[in-house]
């Protein structure tokens, strides 16, 4: 660990606000009135909050550098990071930046973990994803703890709790400034919003940093300033950013540790057992074994792609069985590791390119890339997260609302094997491969005719990487409704998709058990290969529709709307 970092850009040149309340506080800015004019200035701990287990240690004094303060200001006061979906230490910019600002001003860095329940049952978070940050955030805990950073884990009951959680910390802990990583979506912006209005009133400084992509959405534009609509030109910029501006791809540092003495003053914290899983109802030796917690085991798992899975990526990435692909999608939106992180690995593999090379490695590159035009999505059209279609017109679809048709799809038993596969890798492990989501909700939208809406809502609640913003890019591209989305008249043939990507049927052998016994050729459309009582036999379901009629059905449809515009 580094112990002398520079500040970045993003940095903190006001001073910190005067202290609040406390007698205590006010006899820290006393000992700090000629705080500009000498390099060593006393720590006094007895501001620490009252419920802190140490009272004794109310007279402990330390003398700490601060000649690396820029500003010659200093504070003794406490620095936050809250975080959220940033559940690592390596390369989160929130974090680094509340180390620096701990390191040159203030007395200790103390760490926030938010439960929020109602919060994450209205947003549709999966069981199995709130299990998954939940091991993570054990794994952050002891990472944590060696470096003397108390992890504080606080529960508010109500969404609306979240703004007097965070200022209950702030009071308790003596906190002068608080750090996040900022949020994308438009209701957690909210959130932060309110909870920054909250802490500005009390004086307290709030630093959000933009961490959530590579590039600023807001610096991708066309050359007539717009926001990019369209995935290939919106890459090409976004490469040449990326290629020609470093600072884009600088990795930051984890924190530094707390003076030791941290481990003292707020050992109830240290000594505390925070929540370690979360009911999800799937097989839980499974779910752990396929996804180990923590900033460790991710980048394991981006080493090990790297070094063998990438080789032949532009071929296995298609092909669900077996696993060609990184399945690093959960840890990415737990934020157990960065996309920038990743990125930089795959390029320094690469001999440091992104757009020649190695074209396996190029092409990884651009599923990223894809990660990244979805947040921009996001940011540049936030009717997206509201339930709004991209292409506003196409709201006028009329969907069928056969609930026994969604239900079928839903539990896996549509009678189109390769849907039905996809669907119960889904409910069994809480992930499906990317061509089986493509496949599975084209199959919703375009032969079920059932609204998109529909099948977003369920994978989220299903998905351990639930991604609102690739989520919805997803949907919308399989729906025909969004950016870039596949021409409307382009309906996934289940049975082609199933005999091209599972070609000895392997994959529906894994997860349709009912048709183990089938050859590679019946396996595909048992329905239409089979006789009438060896089919029977098979307990399996017939075709929920006739896939040519639906598509014609789903056709006219959609020519229908547009006429209308
Ligand atoms: C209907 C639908 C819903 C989807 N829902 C989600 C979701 O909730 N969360 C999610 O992370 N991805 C989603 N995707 C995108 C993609 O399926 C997953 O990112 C991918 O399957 C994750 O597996 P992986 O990590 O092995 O991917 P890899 O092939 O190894 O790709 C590496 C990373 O690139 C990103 N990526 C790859 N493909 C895409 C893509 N099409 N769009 C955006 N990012 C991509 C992911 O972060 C992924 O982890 C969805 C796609 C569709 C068609």
């Amino acid at each position: 660990m580094a112990s002398h970092r520079k500040r970045s850009d993003h940095d903190l040149h006001n001073d910190p606000p005067e202290p609040i309340g406390k007698s205590s506080n006010n006899n820290n800015s006393t000992s700090m009135s000629s705080r500009g004019s000498r390099s060593k200035i006393q720590r006094t701990n007895n501001v620490i909050s009252p419920l802190m287990d140490h009272a004794d240690t109310a007279n402990v004094k330390e003398e700490i550098d601060d000649s690396a303060h820029p500003t010659g200001t200093t504070s003794t006061r406490n620095t936050l990071m809250w975080f959220r979906n940033d559940l690592r230490l390596q390369d989160n910019k929130a974090l680094y930046e509340a180390s620096m600002r701990s390191k040159v001003g203030a007395k200790y860095l103390i760490a926030l973990y938010i439960v929020s329940e109602e919060e994450w049952k209205e947003h549709d978070e999966a069981p199995v994803k709130i299990d998954f940050w939940m091991r993570n955030l054990v794994s952050l805990k002891a990472k944590l703890d060696k470096i003397a950073i108390p992890l504080v884990v606080k529960t508010a009951k109500r969404k609306t709790d979240v703004v007097g959680v965070v200022e209950s910390v702030v009071r308790e802990f003596d906190i002068s400034h608080v750090f996040w990583s900022q949020e994308l979506m438009v209701d957690e912006k909210r959130r932060d919003k309110a909870v920054k209005n909250a802490l500005q009133k009390i004086k307290v400084h709030v630093e959000e940093c933009e961490d959530q992509y590579i590039v600023n959405p807001l610096n991708v534009r066309t050359k007539t300033g717009n926001p990019y609509a369209v995935f290939t030109p919106f890459y090409n910029t976004w490469c040449k950013l990326v290629e020609t501006e470093p600072h884009h791809l600088r990795l930051t540092e984890a924190p530094d540790a707390n003076p030791h003495e941290a481990k003292d003053l707020f050992a109830r914290y240290f000594k505390a057992t925070i929540p370690s899983s979360h009911p999800h109802g799937l097989d839980v030796e499974t779910i752990n074994n396929l996804y180990p917690a923590g900033e460790d085991e991710a980048h394991l798992r981006l080493n090990a792609f790297l070094k063998t899975k990438v080789k032949n990526y532009r071929v296995s990435r298609n092909i669900p069985i077996p696993e060609g692909t990184s399945v690093m999608s959960p840890y990415l939106n737990a934020g157990v590791i960065s996309t920038r992180q990743c990125v930089v690995m795959a390029r320094a593999a690469n001999k440091n390119k992104i757009t020649t090379g190695d074209e396996d490695i190029k092409s990884w590159i651009k599923e990223l890339g894809w990660r990244e035009f979805y947040r921009n999505i996001l940011v540049s059209f936030p009717r997206v997260c509201m339930n709004r279609a991209f292409q506003l017109k196409t709201e006028k679809l009329q969907w069928s609302n056969n609930d026994e048709h969604f239900q079928r799809w839903c539990e896996g038993k549509t009678g189109f094997p390769i849907v039905d596969a996809g669907m119960r890798q889904l409910n069994s492990i809480g992930y499906m491969h990317n061509r089986l989501r493509m496949v599975t909700a084209c199959f919703l939208a375009k032969d079920l005719l059932i609204d998109w809406h529909k099948g977003e809502r369920y994978f989220m609640q299903r998905l351990i990487d639930g991604d609102l913003a690739s989520n919805n890019g997803g949907w919308q591209w399989s729906a025909s409704t969004g950016t870039d989305a596949q021409p409307y008249f382009r309906v996934f043939n289940p049975l082609l998709q199933s005999q091209r990507f599972d070609p000895k049927g392997d994959y529906i052998r894994r997860w349709v058990p009912e048709l183990q016994g089938l050859t590679d050729k019946q396996i595909h459309d048992p329905y239409h290969i089979l006789d009438a009582k060896e089919f029977a036999k098979l307990g399996y379901p017939k075709p929920v529709v006739d896939h040519a009629k639906a598509r014609d059905k789903f056709v006219n449809e959609f020519k229908r709307v547009l006429a209308l515009a």
